[in-house]
């Protein structure tokens, strides 16, 4: 069967265009190649710098590979149009709360992809964006709030409709959530392990979590100064580590004590 996700040896190269060296070429990913099956969700660990942001990028289509390719579904992503890509493969920012427009209605800000990258009724529109509301946790009246009269939780539900609402395969989340605080976060990881179940979406996340990634992830890609050093199933990295990153990344004192649903994937 074909695979939901084939990187094949993409690599990416950075022109530095001002500073010391203009023109100076930086490798930030040397060749690398994984697959993830559908429903799977991937997390991606390492330290500053290694590339983890790159990887999340090019997956999203926010960044293009110097090299390589990477296929959705047997198809090549750099063949796509824009709208075939968003449809497929959301992103949740960093500072995704900020990417909010505080002077436009939740309900707004969510009829957004949907205007551009479908056909949709403005009917249609507003029932999906009520149902995505619903899915999230929030309430249909959320749609005629503006983003500062929520909590941050409640934010951060929105941030998340807007990468379902296209009901994409894979959402990619690059340190999406660390700014929240910790029983929050925990609420918000475990509506994500939800809308997993619920809609069959494979996550991908960047984290320095060794908690949250043992909760979520079913494989585990390590990366260290833009080389995958080491990649496969969560269990098999937690219980027999080949590298002592990928021993001190699993199993270093946990950044963040959060209370998940007593299930976990391991
Ligand atoms: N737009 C850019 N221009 C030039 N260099 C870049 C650019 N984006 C990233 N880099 C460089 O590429 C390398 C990998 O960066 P990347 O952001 O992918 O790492 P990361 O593992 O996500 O780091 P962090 O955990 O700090 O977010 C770094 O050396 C970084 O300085």
């Amino acid at each position: 069967m074909t695979k939901l996700l084939d990187v094949q040896a993409i690599s990416k190269y950075y022109v530095h265009k001002d500073g010391w060296m203009p023109g100076q070429r930086i490798c930030a990913l040397e060749p690398l190649s994984f697959s993830l099956e559908r429903g799977e969700t991937l997390a991606i660990m390492g330290e500053t710098g290694s590339g983890k942001s790159t990887i999340a990028k090019l997956i999203a289509g926010a960044e293009r590979a110097s090299a390589g390719e990477i296929f959705l579904n047997g198809q090549a992503m750099s063949s796509m149009t824009d709208q075939q890509r968003c449809r497929h493969v959301r992103m949740i920012f960093q500072d995704s709360l900020r990417s909010l427009n505080p002077q436009i209605t939740v309900g707004k800000q969510l009829c957004e992809p949907l205007i551009f990258n479908t056909q949709m009724s403005p009917q249609d529109q507003k029932q999906r964006v009520h149902e995505v509301l619903r899915k999230v946790g929030l309430l249909p009246d959320h749609y005629h709030f503006y983003p500062h009269m929520l909590a941050s939780g409640q934010q951060q539900r929105v941030c998340i409709a807007r990468a379902i609402v296209l009901e994409p395969q894979i959402v990619v989340a690059d340190e999406a959530f660390v700014a929240l605080d910790p029983s929050i976060r925990a609420q918000i990881i475990n509506l994500i392990l939800d809308l997993q179940e619920d809609m069959g979406i494979s996550f991908i996340f960047v984290s320095h979590s060794a908690e949250i990634v043992k909760h979520v992830s079913d494989k585990i890609l390590i990366m260290h100064r833009g080389k995958m050093i080491e990649f496969g199933t969560t269990r098999a990295l937690i219980n027999h580590p080949e590298e002592q990153l990928t021993k001190t990344l699993l199993h270093s004192e946990h950044k963040y004590k959060v209370p998940l649903h007593s299930t976990t994937k391991e």
